[in-house]
């Protein structure tokens, strides 16, 4: 399968960063989102990542910020998406919200686009029920910053052919992604274990055993992180956490996961963490 032109829909943190990655190597990418001022943060976020993509990314060094913006269409329609060969959808991790855009992309796509769910913790097989065609349908949870981190956390759905796995593993490694494939449970391997901790560490500030600082220095100095789980957990953003243990808890159905009051009250009160300018800690905008 030829693939050229990519549909990305959602330009937060997530989405943008997966549209310039692409970009950066040649692919044609129609990048969607209902929001006018996520679109004016996606435009900036570009500008700014764009030089640490230069920075870190010696095979992309040719390129220029003219050739990124020349590869990235911005729109808040689907004029353009029966042209995709891939959707990488990538919305706020919520169900009811994924449902409403998988209901609009069969609509609108066509019967060959193949679909990459960007997702912490929702199934891949509930996804794939939405469509005609679940076989296509696949999840890619992509890491954070996406220019930068390799690994893409591949979930194969109960319905998706190998197919559809081979063909996205090849579209991976052609922009130098390494997939790990896994089998389809709520919050994969990844995130089941990642928002535990990172609840688990919320726990720990509001019981007073530690400060933010101190916590992510345990896990830095002692275990030997390149970055502690509260300052992970800000790059985030604290309101996909608190929606990544929601499903998780919810799917589960187990009081592990439930979210800690003040990670509640913390997205209550807008600190959101990196994008936001506040979370556990302090950022320039
Ligand atoms: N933030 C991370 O580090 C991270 C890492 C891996 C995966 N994810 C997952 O990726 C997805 C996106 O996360 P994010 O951090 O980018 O979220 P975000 O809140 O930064 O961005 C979500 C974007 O989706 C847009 N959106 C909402 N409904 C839409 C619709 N119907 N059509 C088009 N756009 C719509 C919003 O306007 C917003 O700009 C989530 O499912 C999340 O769990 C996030």
């Amino acid at each position: 399968m030829n693939i050229q032109t990519i549909a990305v829909v959602g330009a937060g943190v997530m989405g943008t960063d997966v549209a310039l990655d692409l970009a950066c190597y040649g692919y044609n990418v129609i990048l969607k989102d209902i929001d006018s001022e996520a679109m004016d943060r996606a435009r900036k976020k570009i500008s700014n990542d764009f030089k640490l993509v230069k920075m870190v990314k010696k095979d992309v060094k040719s390129r220029t910020l003219e050739d990124v913006w020349g590869q990235i269409s911005f729109t808040s329609d689907y004029d353009r998406f029966g042209e995709a060969d891939f959707v990488i959808e990538n919305i706020t991790e919520d169900w009811e919200a994924k449902r409403k855009v998988y209901r609009e992309l069969r609509e609108v796509c066509s019967p060959d686009t193949l679909y990459a769910v960007n997702t912490s913790c929702i199934s891949i097989t509930k996804v794939g029920s939405l469509m005609p065609d679940p076989e296509k349908v696949i999840g890619m949870h992509f890491m954070n910053p996406v220019p930068v981190k390799e690994l893409v956390e591949v979930i194969r759905g109960e319905h998706t052919s190998d197919e559809t796995v081979d063909v996205s593993r090849h579209f991976l490694e052609s922009f130098k992604k390494v997939p790990v494939i896994v089998n389809d449970f709520p919050g994969f391997v990844t995130n089941r274990v990642l928002m535990l901790t990172i609840n688990e560490c919320i726990w720990s500030v509001q019981d007073g055993v530690a400060e933010p600082a101190d916590v992510d220095k345990i896990f830095r100095l002692g275990f030997g992180h390149k970055m502690g789980p509260l300052a992970t957990a800000d790059l985030i953003g604290l309101d996909t956490i608190h929606h990544s243990l929601l499903v998780l808890y919810d799917s589960y159905k187990d009081p592990k996961f439930r979210p800690c009051p003040l990670l509640v009250k913390m997205v209550d009160a807008g600190y959101l963490g990196k994008k936001s300018g506040k979370g556990f800690f302090q950022y320039h905008l």
